[in-house]
């Protein structure tokens, strides 16, 4: 059922739909009719055109917005390396190396951290490629407490796809406010500047930052026109703007490293906008899960919410796929998933309640799993001994449980603060889920020794 049951206050508003053309005004009129770029705009705003896609990208894949605000945003000083010195920032820099490794990974949780903001709050687990190329993402666990002072902040080298495990963000964009609680996730596309606090309280989470081209709908194929995310359940920020002469500072993430630019008004002056490029939230809740009636184990992409195509047709640069409460009700079937080797690297992390496929308590909420390319994993033996002596009756998995796996077709290379620093790691994964599975089998024709009687 839906996260949010009950309606938020009159601040934030929302328009419905994925990628729909949209428009809104916060001041009647102030959006020009029939053309974009007229010579007065009305009531003396500045017309600003943020691109999303290049220009001449296909009708289908084009991304733009046209934005009517107070001052461009292009005034402001020049950009100047933010000093970070009060806090070890673990975003990646060009030297820094990644480990690849074939070993399963598996995190305790995380921890909170209440004396950073929004911009230091990034703890980078691992990724690949490189913003500079265009190519691969990042994955960062997200700790802060601190809202941001009089601080926009962008990212020009990825998409962030914010999925919150604790608390409430309160997110204020150019094109508009949103809330977004955990349970929900959203999205915020590069080049769009917004400031981020929490009013309940500390914040944690997982961000996926995506270097090269955006999140889209999975294709539905058989499964027809509706379910999975159905795209009225996504929800953009109306216009909303403020007058603010005072001193603000943008703060931009541009190949990995932190750049602060001052201004003297706030950069959140965009009257009304039209275009589909924008930042939009999703309530994981409302998420329409499909799954066998049968009999099997259905692949993991019947769960996926959005995918990032590569130029391959079907494989994704970034699949973000949810675990869902549902019902199993397959027949004669081994019901968790299947052991299993993926030619794609697989970050597991958990936002409440349990895994069908783990026991125990070796993956909590606000952990984490990584089973790299070709790295063997599956069900632990507690969890294989009870799946295959169960009593198959239809049963609800996880009432109140939502994992969800990031996927790439990319290996994911791991940081040093994800594999070291963070002390989360865990010693024994292997040892605790799979080196303890006992052979079961029977020979045929009984008391087989190495296949000679
Ligand atoms: O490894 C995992 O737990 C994720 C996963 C779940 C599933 O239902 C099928 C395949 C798969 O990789
Ligand atoms: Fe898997």
């Amino acid at each position: 059922m839906p996260t949010s049951k009950f309606s938020v206050s009159e601040k934030y508003s929302y328009l419905n739909g994925f990628g729909t053309y949209n428009e809104s005004e916060a001041v009647h009129g102030a959006l020009p009719i029939g053309m974009n770029s007229p010579q007065k705009p009305p009531y003396g705003l500045y017309t600003e055109k943020l691109s999303g896609t290049a220009f001449t990208a296909p009708r289908h894949e084009n991304q733009q917005s046209w934005l009517y605000r107070i001052l461009p945003a292009a005034m402001h000083e020049a950009f100047e390396t933010l000093d970070l010195s009060d806090h070890q920032s673990t975003l990646p820099t060009g030297a820094m190396k990644m480990h690849q490794i074939p070993n399963q990974i598996r995190w305790n949780p995380f921890d909170f951290n209440h004396d950073v903001d929004w911009v230091r709050g990034f703890n980078l687990v691992g990724g690949a490629g490189d913003p500079a190329m265009k190519s691969g993402f990042a994955i960062y666990v997200l700790a802060a407490g601190r809202d941001m002072g009089r601080e926009a902040f962008y990212s020009a080298d990825g998409d962030f796809l914010i999925v919150p495990q604790h608390g409430v963000l309160d997110i204020q964009t150019e094109l508009g406010r949103l809330l977004v609680r955990a349970n929900e996730i959203c999205v915020i596309p590069r080049g769009i500047r917004y400031r981020v606090t929490f009013p309940d309280g500390p914040v944690r989470g997982y961000i996926c930052e995506l270097y090269q081209g955006h999140f889209q709908l999975p294709e539905l194929g058989p499964i027809g026109s509706n379910g999975l995310a159905n795209t009225r359940d996504f929800q953009v920020p109306t216009a909303f703007f403020e007058e603010d002469e005072s001193s603000w500072n943008v703060i931009c993430k541009f190949n990995n490293t932190l750049f602060s630019a001052s201004q003297d008004h706030s950069p959140f002056d965009v009257v009304a906008w039209h275009g589909n490029y924008y930042p939009y939230k999703y309530d994981l809740g409302r998420f329409c899960t499909i799954g066998s009636v049968s009999y099997d184990h259905p692949d993991p992409s019947i769960f996926t919410v959005l995918t990032a195509p590569s130029e391959h047709l079907g494989t994704a640069i970034m699949d973000f796929v949810i675990f869902p409460p549902r019902w199993l009700v397959q027949e004669d079937t081994f019901r968790p998933p299947w052991y299993h080797r993926n030619v794609m690297s697989e970050f597991m992390g958990l936002i409440s309640g349990d895994y069908d496929a783990k026991t125990g308590d070796g993956f909590r909420p606000a952990g984490a799993s990584l089973h790299n390319i070709m790295s063997a994993h599956g069900p632990d033996a507690g969890t294989h001994q009870a799946a295959s002596q169960a009593k198959l009756e239809p049963q609800k998995v996880g009432s109140q449980s939502m994992a969800f796996m990031f996927e790439s077709c990319l290996m994911m290379g791991v940081s040093e603060w994800g594999l070291k620093t963070c002390q989360k790691a865990q010693r024994d994964y292997q040892k605790a889920s799979w080196v303890p599975l006992k052979s079961h089998f029977k020979h045929p024709d009984g008391g087989a020794v190495n296949g000679k009687q």
